[in-house]
């Protein structure tokens, strides 16, 4: 580029002086001065008007050599004419000038810049030295930082965030409209504040330190939650995120502290918590563990006691198969069927069982109940699970079912024999009955009674009893099948099925099998028994068509059997039941009459034979029927002895008959014997001596007058009994007779062993007496006998006066008989006992 040299105009005025001053050889040197410029310069004259300018004028401004000369200055350095004149006057004066302003090209463009004008004086003439500098890229950035200036200002002044300038000592330099707003102070009133006035007190000493931490050069970044102090004294809770800016010295100048105003999020954090802290102490406490499980098995939520029945404490996304059963995949099999798959199975709540092994190696069973757990849309998230350890209830119900059983064995057995019992017995029956119903077979029923086993009880005691019924069932077990069912009805009875019979002569054989197994004397203690039992069998279909019936019919036939002499069987028959029937009336029309005093007593005379004195009275039961008039004893004794009525009904004649005796005293009769007859189940019964002592004691009646009379038959049965009983009967200072002797087997061994007074001569012996030989023998060998025996003698049933001297004749003492009276009640019997007969 060619140096720029303008070429100046020879002028007379001082100006075309100064400016002429600049001649082409002269300017030389000034011109690479110039040009050695970087900015524009050019040498003016005072007034402006252009003289020189140099390379890079001619290249900002793109003004050719000759344009130069007609310019003037201020045209180009944004300097109006009028103005450059004040430029000129203060350069006059002070000798420089500092201009800033538009400048414009020759093209038409401009730019900002500056120029320096200087007075000098060149080769002397008094030049102005002008020299340009373009300020667009200072002005561009000037104008840049202040828009970024500008944008900081908003956007610090805008921001939502609180924001601070601290100082490292704590003060606020700066804040932020957000920060005012968040403490409520206004930016001022921050300004002579620190952090440490706006912090709460139990944040103090945190804030304090970390302040002195910073201070130290330990922190430039810090994020805390803190709680402030506002300026109502509300406490408001800030994220501070702070930055500090360090100096030269590496110290902390200032800090950025940019306050998140998170109130509102801790209180609602705050809450949250509660609420899951509420919902962990429900949850807690439930004793059972229960678990959140999300549809992958993580676990998402526990309770305290899920966490004992875990393994320690569960990772985050723990597997609920791993943490609680070590497994490594979820449970499938029976004994741990998934609740999960369940659920998502079924959509429904499930409960399933699982069986776990505890640590002592028992195995405890848990109830494992799952519900669905489902987000709001209703779509199925995991489950709910909740488990409960029911071993103890499995362990209940296994006791349960071990007494049901034992309870069932106990209801449907005997304690005794452990036999199967009558509910037993009845039940099997009705099954047995219909099978064979279906099969058309035949099924039996055998009713075992044994016999005189009230004896052995009574007399040798009910445990040796008990040991006598446990040996016949154990006799009667094994003497049958499998298939037999053998049962203990009650007492001394057993009751035996015998199932799908196909031929009757089989229960022929069964009974006698029975009778056989039995036979053998049984062995007990010292005893030596021989016990014996008679049947009763019926037959399913003939005899009944429900248990009920075939048991009845075997009764009837038992009944029978013992009427035939006992230790036999018998079948029933069609014909047993109408006297069955009429037994049955019979009985319970008795029991009534005893109840409504139908009984009555009626008298017979005893007479002796030799003085014609009444030596005592027959007490002789009848029974006077609303219906039938007045019933013998005969057609009602053989029942009661059945039935044990026996028992009460003795009982009240024996009383009935001491009172009258002792009434008859009372009255001043002279006091005669009074005979009561005995049955032999009253005289078997154990406290026989004791009731009659009481009646005794209650009647006032002396021993000495009351007679017992017991029949041969009796006493023969068990004879040691007998002697017991009598013994101790003798003993109270009753009398006793033996009734219809002559009839039975008494040996003379047994005869003198008894604390008898009297043996009765049996009615049959006197009726032929005086006709049949034999009869007469056996009076007069009684007589004798009883004689030998220091025993009295009495004859019953005289009717003639032939009898009465016939006996009379053979020494028996006494007698009675329709001869001197028949039987009366008690107030026509009494004249027998004024005046003494004598015949
Ligand atoms: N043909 C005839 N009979 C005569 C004559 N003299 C008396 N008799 C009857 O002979 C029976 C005598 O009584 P028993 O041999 O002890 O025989 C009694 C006795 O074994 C029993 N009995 C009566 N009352 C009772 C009682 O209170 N308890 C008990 N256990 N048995 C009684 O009933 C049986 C029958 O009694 P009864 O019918 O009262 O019959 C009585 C009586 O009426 C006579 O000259 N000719």
């Amino acid at each position: 580029m060619p140096h720029t040299l303008i070429p100046t105009a020879t002028s007379k005025t001082s100006e075309t002086r100064e400016a002429h001053g600049a001649p082409g050889s002269r300017w030389n040197s000034v011109r690479a001065v110039l040009d050695a410029i970087p900015d524009p310069a050019w040498i003016t004259t005072r007034n402006g008007r252009l003289r020189l300018a140099n390379r890079a004028a001619a290249e900002c401004y793109g003004y050719q050599e000759e344009e130069w000369r007609n310019l003037n200055i201020a045209s180009l350095i944004g300097c109006e004419q009028e103005d450059f004149s004040a430029v000129a006057r203060i350069l006059a004066e002070e000798g420089y000038y500092y201009f800033e302003a538009e400048h414009r090209c020759r093209d038409g463009r401009t730019f900002p810049g500056e120029a320096r004008l200087t007075l000098a004086i060149v080769q002397r003439a008094t030049v102005c030295i002008v020299i340009a500098h373009d300020n667009t890229l200072l002005h561009d950035a000037e104008s840049a930082f202040r828009k970024s200036r500008e944008r900081f200002k908003k956007v610090f002044e805008y921001a939502a965030t609180g924001m601070n300038i601290l100082l490292p000592e704590g003060y606020f330099l700066q804040s932020n409209q957000a920060f005012c707003d968040f403490v409520g102070y206004s930016s001022e009133e921050l300004r002579g504040m620190t952090v440490a006035d706006l912090t709460h007190p139990d944040d103090l000493d945190k804030t304090a330190r970390i302040m002195n931490e910073i201070r130290d050069g330990k922190h430039r970044h810090i994020n805390i939650e803190k709680r402030f102090l506002n300026k109502q004294g509300d406490v408001v809770w800030g994220a501070v995120s702070a930055t500090w800016i360090y100096n030269a010295q590496g110290r902390p100048d200032y800090g950025i502290a940019l306050v998140q105003d998170i109130t509102d999020y801790k209180k609602n954090r705050e809450a949250l918590e509660h609420e899951r802290w509420f919902l962990q102490t429900v949850v807690d406490g439930v004793v059972d563990p229960l678990i959140v499980v999300d549809l992958d098995y993580r676990i998402l939520m526990m309770n305290r006691a899920a966490g004992k029945a875990g393994q320690g404490t569960p990772r985050d996304g723990e597997l609920c198969y791993r943490y609680f059963h070590r497994q490594e995949a979820p449970c499938c099999d029976d004994y741990h069927p998934c609740p999960l798959a369940e659920v998502k199975r079924t959509g429904n709540p499930v409960t399933v069982v699982h069986y776990q092994a505890a640590g002592d190696g028992s195995q405890r069973i848990f109830e494992v109940q799952a519900s669905p757990y489902r987000n709001r849309d209703g779509e199925l998230c995991g489950i709910i699970e909740s488990s409960r350890d029911i071993t103890y209830l499995f362990e209940a119900e296994e006791q349960l079912r071990e007494k049901e059983t034992r309870l069932n064995y106990l209801v449907q057995h005997d304690t005794l024999t452990s036999l199967p019992n009558r509910d037993h017995f009845y039940t099997r029956l009705r099954k047995t009955m219909q099978t064979a119903g279906k099969t058309g077979n035949r099924a039996a029923v055998l009713l075992l009674d044994l016999d005189r086993f009230k004896n052995i009880n009574e007399s040798l005691g009910h445990d040796l009893g008990d040991r006598v019924l446990c040996r016949v069932a154990d006799r009667l077990r094994r003497c049958l099948r499998d298939s037999d069912l053998v049962a203990r009805s009650g007492g001394d009875e057993f009751v035996i099925i015998l199932e799908e019979i196909q031929d009757v002569a089989h229960i022929d054989i069964v009974a006698r099998k029975i009778h056989k197994a039995l036979s053998p004397l049984l062995e007990i203690d010292s005893y030596q028994l021989c016990v014996t039992g008679s049947l009763g069998i019926s037959v399913y279909p003939e005899d009944g068509a429900d248990a009920e019936d075939l048991m009845r019919a075997a009764d009837t036939a038992l009944f029978r059997a013992k009427e035939n002499g006992r230790n036999t069987y018998q079948f029933y028959t069609p014909d047993m039941n109408a006297r069955s029937c009429e037994l049955l009336l019979l009985e319970s029309s008795l029991r009534r009459g005893i109840e409504q005093q139908e009984l009555v007593l009626h008298y017979q005379p005893q007479i002796d034979l030799f003085t014609g004195h009444v030596r005592g009275m027959e007490a002789l039961v009848r029974w006077n029927h609303p219906q039938r008039g007045m019933i013998p004893p005969g057609d009602f004794i053989p029942l009661a002895e059945e039935t044990g009525l026996i028992v009460p009904m003795g009982e009240w004649v024996l009383r009935e008959a001491c009172r009258q005796n002792r009434r008859w005293q009372t009255l001043g009769f002279s006091p005669v014997r009074i005979t009561v007859n005995i049955s032999a189940r009253q005289f078997l019964k154990g406290d026989l001596v004791q009731m009659v002592a009481d009646v005794l004691e209650e009647t006032a009646l002396d021993p000495g007058f009351l007679e017992l009379e017991i029949t041969e038959s009796m006493v023969m049965d068990d004879v040691e009994t007998a002697i017991f009983i009598m013994a101790q009967l003798a003993a109270l200072g009753v009398h006793l007779a033996i009734d219809d002797f002559g009839t039975g087997y008494s040996s003379l061994a047994h005869l003198k062993r008894f604390p008898l007074t009297t043996l009765k001569i049996d009615r049959a012996f006197v009726k032929d007496l005086t006709v049949n030989g034999e009869d007469e023998a056996i009076v007069r060998a009684i007589v004798a006998l009883a004689h030998s025996l220091d025993l009295q003698v009495i004859a019953e049933g005289i009717e003639t006066e032939e009898q009465y001297l016939f006996l009379k004749e053979r020494g028996c003492e006494q007698g009675q008989g329709f001869l001197f009276s028949k039987p009366l009640p008690a107030d026509k019997i009494r004249t027998f006992l004024r005046p003494l007969m004598v015949y």
